[in-house]
């Protein structure tokens, strides 16, 4: 776990990416009970460096009864990449779908901006969840992106853009702040259904398959750490699997 004593390192990162990662463990101290969930190798904080740039990263993990592991990284590529990681993984004794968002900034731009909650079951959200979503005013960015062929694993209520100015980007933020809220709240009013257990971990399997397809993501890491260290960290840490 990082140390309290040391500031975060979003106060060296982009504005969003700091207003974000406060909003969203705003939201999990207001709506979760939560507790420290044990980061492998005390990986609060980790600095790499190869031939590429020096790469710094934060990571902030809890758990709660809904959730397994609740995951909040905040990573710097030199002085120039800003990265805001998010998952919580849901525990597989509940229905719940995946809530994800990742940020990336450079030269204080936000170039990417995703955040969605990602059916697991069935290919389709729990119907309270596209009740709610589907209420929610649909936002007409001026730059959306195209998500990548393994981007199938996301809703239709994926949010995936370049936000173009600072009202975008609170567009976005408040958003994202709404998505974890509702996630938050639905989360606590499910009831565990255990004997979905296996069909939910396969769901949530198939996610990570395909997140640990990104090589936007894998050739940060294997720059900073190399190609085995990278493997392990998409595999056992941003995207692993309860045993
Ligand atoms: C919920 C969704 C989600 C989650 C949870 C997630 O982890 N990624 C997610 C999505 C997603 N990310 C993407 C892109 C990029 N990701 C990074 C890097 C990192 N992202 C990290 O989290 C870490 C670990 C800290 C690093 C190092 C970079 C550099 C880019 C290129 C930025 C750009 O194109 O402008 C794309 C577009 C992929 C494509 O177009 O092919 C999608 C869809």
């Amino acid at each position: 776990m990082t140390s309290t004593s040391s500031p975060s390192l979003r106060t060296e990162q982009h504005s969003l990416i700091q207003k974000l990662a406060d909003c969203i463990e705003g939201v999990w101290q207001e709506e979760l009970e939560l507790s420290p969930y044990p980061l492998p190798e005390d990986l609060g904080y980790v600095e790499g460096k190869l031939e590429g740039e020096k790469l710094r990263i934060e990571n902030r993990c809890y758990q709660t009864p809904e959730f397994r592991k609740i995951h909040l990284e905040l990573a710097k590529v030199g002085t120039t990449l800003d990265i805001l990681h998010c998952v919580m993984f849901p525990n597989p004794n509940y229905d719940l779908p995946m809530f994800g968002t990742d940020l990336v900034g450079a030269k204080g731009k936000i170039g990417a901006a995703i955040a969605d909650l990602s059916p697991i079951r069935q290919n389709v959200l729990p119907p309270a969840y596209q009740q709610q979503l589907s209420d929610l005013p649909a936002i007409a960015f001026t730059h959306p992106r195209d998500l990548p062929p393994w981007g199938h694993i996301f809703s239709e209520f994926c949010l995936f853009v370049r936000p173009d100015n600072p009202d975008e980007e609170t567009l976005f933020l408040n958003r994202v702040k709404e998505y974890v809220q509702i996630h938050c709240q639905q989360a606590r009013n499910t009831p565990a259904t255990p004997e979905l257990h296996s069909e939910i971990l396969a769901g949530q399997r198939n996610y990570c398959d395909h997140q640990r397809k990104n090589d936007k993501t894998r050739r940060v890491l294997e720059n900073a750490f190399g190609n085995e260290w990278a493997e392990y960290y998409m595999t056992q840490v941003l995207f692993d699997l309860p045993a």
